[in-house]
This record gives structure tokens, sequence and C-alpha cells, in this order.
């Protein structure tokens, strides 16, 4: 399986090269819909560190993991195995714990400076994301403020979401997948990944966010500490009348032989759910966020339906 080239952005002086990295953001989204940024502000050591942070929590007990179960109505909390994919028809062979800024939250008993650490590691996520979203906004033709605002983490009804995943190791892993084909539903996703921790491929060239057809030519994304792998989601394909590529995605072991655990973490912008989603040419019907993931999820539960 070739890889495939996946643009490497540098966010450095933004505000200077703004138009610059606008040209290449915009460029990588409508082919591939997947980008690394790098010189984004985050350190090395400072990912490291939330990675500990996440490594300390999976490595607690169950019973004490189960302090915050996953709540499915809201998406948040820990869940274990549990995530049933309608393109593969099994569970994920990983664990991970959902965070919103006002879900429930680990105690820092158990994983100390859980939360302090965690919520800075995420505000710096959203000013990364919002260098990001505002050349999207004024290249689809929006003030440039506004896919920032539409995603802005302080207010109320914000949907993003920090999540803290962990795929234990594996041996002859045939048959199995750590995250069965998807896309993801929301805006942008940042993804943080671990030298030698590989098992992401992708896919790019999906046509519109509303069809489930998906190619066959998977390629892999190595797993590198530092660059910060980006992805459109659904949501803002929809946004962007289609323009900017929401695209498949998965993670695997290896067939045959033993694969690492792989550890990742994904801050997701998904959006305030009272925002209407409309693209400047209106191709699709507006409807609010909220309205957006209720959809997503209906059509993921048809999709269920044919395929079993
Ligand atoms: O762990 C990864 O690399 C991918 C995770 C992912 O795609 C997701 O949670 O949506
Ligand atoms: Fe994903």
């Amino acid at each position: 399986m070739a890889e495939r080239f996946v643009p490497s952005i540098s966010l450095k002086d933004f505000d200077n090269r703004k138009d610059e990295i606008k040209t290449q953001l915009l460029e990588a989204a409508e082919y591939a819909g997947f980008f690394t940024l790098v010189d984004h502000g985050i350190s090395v050591e400072e990912i490291e560190r939330q990675f500990a942070i996440s490594r300390a929590f999976f490595a607690l007990p169950q019973e004490v993991k189960g302090k915050t179960p996953h709540d499915t109505t809201t998406n948040n909390g820990w869940e274990y195995k549990a995530q049933h994919r309608p393109s593969t028809g099994t569970y994920d062979q990983k664990e991970s714990l959902w965070l919103m800024r006002h879900s429930q939250w680990p105690s820092d008993e158990d994983v100390p400076n859980f939360r302090e650490a965690t919520e800075a590691f995420m505000a710096k996520c959203a000013i990364i994301s919002n260098q990001v979203l505002a050349c999207f906004s004024s290249a689809l033709g929006f003030d440039e403020t506004y896919l920032k605002e539409a995603n802005d983490p302080t207010k109320e009804d914000c949907m993003s979401q920090l999540r803290l995943i962990h795929y234990p190791a594996a041996e002859d892993a045939a048959g199995t997948w750590r995250a069965g084909t998807h896309t993801d539903i929301g805006c942008l996703t940042l993804l943080f990944q671990r030298d030698g921790e590989d098992g992401l491929e992708i896919c790019p060239g999906r046509e519109s966010h509303t069809s489930f057809a998906m190619g066959d030519t998977f390629s892999p994304l190595p797993a590198k500490t530092g660059p910060i792998v980006v992805n459109i989601g659904d949501m803002l394909m929809a946004w962007s009348d289609d323009r900017l590529k929401s695209n498949f995605h998965r993670v695997r072991a290896k067939d045959v032989g033993k694969s690492p655990s792989r550890y990742s973490i994904a801050y997701f912008n998904q959006g305030r759910r009272n925002f209407l989603v409309q693209g400047p040419n209106k191709k699709y019907p507006a409807v609010t966020v909220g309205e957006y993931f209720k959809q997503a999820v209906d059509r993921n539960f048809n999709r269920q339906a044919i395929t079993a």
C-alpha cells in the first residue's frame, strides 16, 4: 500500500503569512481533505505531557475509569470497545474518553492535574483550529470570523470535544479493526499521534458529504510526534457546498505479527448547536448544527440497517 502525498503546512508567523497559508490549506482541503500542520505552537514536550496524562488514565482499573461512564445522549465519558461501525459491522478494538468543557471529568485524585492540563491543551487546540477556520471562512466567501464563531468552545452551545484514544497492543489482527472506516461528522479534526505507533490509513476522493461510497485505495499516514494531522469533517464539507472534502479513514493493526499499543488524541471542532449549516451557494437546505448531527447519526443507522 503506497504512501500518498499529504501536504505539510507551516503555521509559522501566521499573521504575516496568512494569505500564503490560506492558499496552501485550501488546496490541501479541496484535494485530499487531509494535511499535517507544523510550527503550530504546541511543543513536542506539551504533546508528550498530554499523552502521559492519557496513558495514566487508561492504565487505571476499569472500575476507576468507569466513574466517568460513556453517556450515549451526550457522547461524553469513557467507553471500552463499545463503538460499533456500520462500515465493518464490528466493534472497534479500542477504548476512549470523550471530554467536553462542561462534561464529567476524571478526578485529579485518580490522575493528578488531569483537568487543568487537559483544558489547557484543548485551549491550544482551539487557537490552532481558529487559524485554520479563519482561512477556510474567507476562502469560502464567509466573513473571516464566521467559522471561528461557529466553533467557539467558550460558548454554552458548543459541541466540540477532545477524545483520548487507546488501542491495546495486538497480534495477528487480520479481520479486526482498531477503528473501522468512517468520516468525521464535525467540522475540523486535529489528530495527535506518536512516533512508532502507526496504523492510520486515509482514502481521499469523496464527492459528496451525504455519500457512503468509499474507494479502496487507502494509504498509510505514518505516526509522528509533533505534526498535527488535520482532516475536514462532514459538517464542513456541507458548509462548503462539498468543496472541502471529508474523506474516509480507518486505523488498523498488522494482519500478521505484533502491533504495539497506539495512543492518539483527537480534538473535534463540532460547531455550536444553534448555528445554521449552509454553504455560500446554498447547495443544501439550511439545517442547524444540532439537526445536522441528528441526521448524520440517522444516516449511519440506516446504512447499518442496509448492510446488516
Ligand atoms: O486514532 C486515530 O488515529 C483516528 C481516530 C479517528 O479517526 C476518530 O476518532 O475519528
Ligand atoms: Fe475519524
